[in-house]
């Protein structure tokens, strides 16, 4: 550990020269480093899959669509839009400071740490990086230990690509995290789960250092079958997808349970078997379109949860697990009991229990008695209840009649709130994530006015309540002496 801090001190210290050097402000560094970017994913697509395969087991197509797909869009998206983002924005100051002017600057913050985890290891490391990127930061990411070549590809490529005297990469786990926390860095970037955010926070309250948390929990996923009645097939496809479509459901923004009156329970559990039989055939497991739980450790966890002998007799599909092949079926459950451990953290795996309501309704009572989740979904064309749920619950986002597609969608942030995170990014917020934004206000010396300052007196008095009224008028009549 010994040389590891000495590694860490020495990038450090690399890293803060470049920037202090300015050269990581100009744009067009910053461009060349988002077209480094995207060349590296296309250069190394197939090598990246791999990883993917040997860390997760994820089939290429999904690899692309959630990784390196996503990765050179948001690359090209900033890259496209830097010259706009970096404008500074000209702030129209009330009269009343006139002929004072106004504008915001966009600032890097200067040298940020990003950590990432392993469920998304390549997007959810590039993704953050190409934020700091484009707001002229330098970075040094450390990847999770948990998805171990996809960490070690990205050590080995972006030095080959990427300028490396400001953006660095360091492999390694808690340790090495803990390392990089006791130093003091600009702004810190943290994807993970809620515990380990709060490490993170009480580390960078040491140095006031910023900090965003993408964080995780329980999405919950409202079917107002009354309302959508026509359209139960797509419902039930989408939930799938969003289910054991990625990465086994080892997403922060996977749906984690379903909220549906009782009366409609049993046929929407006929309805999701064919559909997870047509996306993965009879056999799931030699499928090759199921991603397999990322340890031992997380295996070993989700069949805990799955043991409970109450939560064993609630499944009402799949159920089998393999241990050697870190396999899951993807699995049904239908009201395993609300104090059971798999209802009250979050899954993260290919289980998908049942909720049953009484009334639709009651699903707002049930999610407010819950963290703030990431990511509400809602299957409903019910204008009263989308209604309800906007202003009655809190989460990240809110996702009307889809799941997960709010991710992919750059023009509107991502962020958790509350026990999911803070911060947001993806897009022009992932510029703004990484930026200072410095007030700038230019006054003039040509006139001044003697009621800012004393002594103080009746005039001027008057002359500050007027003026924080913004009454021009009677402002100026009480300097005209017509106006007590
Ligand atoms: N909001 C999002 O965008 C998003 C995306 C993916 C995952 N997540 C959440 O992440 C969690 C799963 O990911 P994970 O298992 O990698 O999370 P994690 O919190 O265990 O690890 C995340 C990172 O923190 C580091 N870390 C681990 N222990 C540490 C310690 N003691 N001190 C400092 N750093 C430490 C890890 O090395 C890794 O880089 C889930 O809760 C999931 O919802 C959120």
């Amino acid at each position: 550990m010994e040389a590891m801090k000495e590694t860490v001190d020495q990038s450090l210290r690399e890293m803060r020269d470049t920037f202090a050097s300015g050269r990581t402000r100009s744009v067009k560094w910053r461009k060349t480093q988002l077209e480094a970017i995207i060349e590296m994913v296309k250069d190394n697509e197939d090598k990246m899959c791999d990883v993917l395969f040997q860390d997760l087991g994820k089939h290429s197509t999904e690899a692309f669509r959630d990784e390196l797909g996503f990765v050179m869009r948001s690359a090209t998206t900033a890259l496209n839009s830097l010259d706009k983002w970096v404008v500074p924005r000209k702030s129209n100051l009330p009269l009343l400071f006139y002929p004072a002017t106004g504008k915001v600057i966009s600032e890097p913050y200067g040298t940020v740490l990003v950590l990432s985890s392993w469920n998304f290891p390549i997007s959810l490391s590039l993704d953050p990086m190409i934020g700091a990127i484009s707001a002229g930061n330098t970075v040094l990411l450390k990847a999770s230990e948990l998805s171990p070549n996809a960490s070690a590809l990205l050590a080995k490529t972006i030095p080959s690509y990427l300028d490396n005297k400001a953006i660095k990469v360091i492999e390694g786990g808690p340790d090495v995290a803990t390392i990089l926390l006791q130093h003091q860095w600009d702004k810190i970037f943290f994807t993970g789960s809620p515990r380990i955010g709060k490490i993170i926070m009480a580390a960078a309250a040491e140095h006031l250092t910023p900090v965003t948390l993408e964080l995780g929990g329980k999405c919950p996923t409202i079917i107002d079958h009354h309302s959508v009645s026509k359209d139960m097939k797509s419902v039930v496809k989408r939930i799938s997808g969003g289910k054991w479509g990625s990465c086994s459901g080892q997403a922060c923004i996977s749906v984690d349970y379903v909220l549906v009156e009782q009366s409609f329970a049993s046929s929407l559990i006929e309805m999701f078997k064919p559909v997870i039989k047509s996306f993965f055939g009879e056999n799931p497991k030699e499928s090759g379109c199921v991603a397999r739980i990322v340890t031992k450790k997380h295996f070993q966890r989700l069949s805990r949860l799955l043991n409970d002998p109450r939560v064993q007799a609630s499944i009402v599909y799949g159920g089998s697990m393999d241990e050697e092949k870190l396999y899951v079926e993807p699995t049904i459950l239908l009201n395993p009991p609300l104090d059971s451990e798999i209802m009250n953290e979050e899954i993260f795996g290919p289980v998908l229990p049942i909720i049953t309501l009484r009334d639709i309704q009651e699903s707002i009572g049930f999610i407010k008695s819950k963290p703030k989740p990431l990511a509400i979904y809602a299957f409903t064309k019910d204008e009263k209840l989308k209604t309800r749920i906007l202003s009655e619950t809190s989460s990240g986002s809110v996702t009307f009649n889809d799941v997960m597609i709010q991710y992919m969608c750059d023009a509107l942030p991502f962020g958790g709130v509350g026990e999911s995170g803070m911060g947001r990014y993806h897009g022009k917020y992932s510029f703004e994530c990484f930026s200072h934004e410095k007030a700038i206000m230019e006054g003039s010396l040509a006139m001044d006015l003697e009621a800012r300052y004393p002594p103080w007196n009746n005039f001027k008095l008057t002359f500050i309540r007027l003026a924080f009224r913004e009454a021009y008028f009677k402002l100026v009549l009480l300097m005209l002496g017509l106006k007590r």
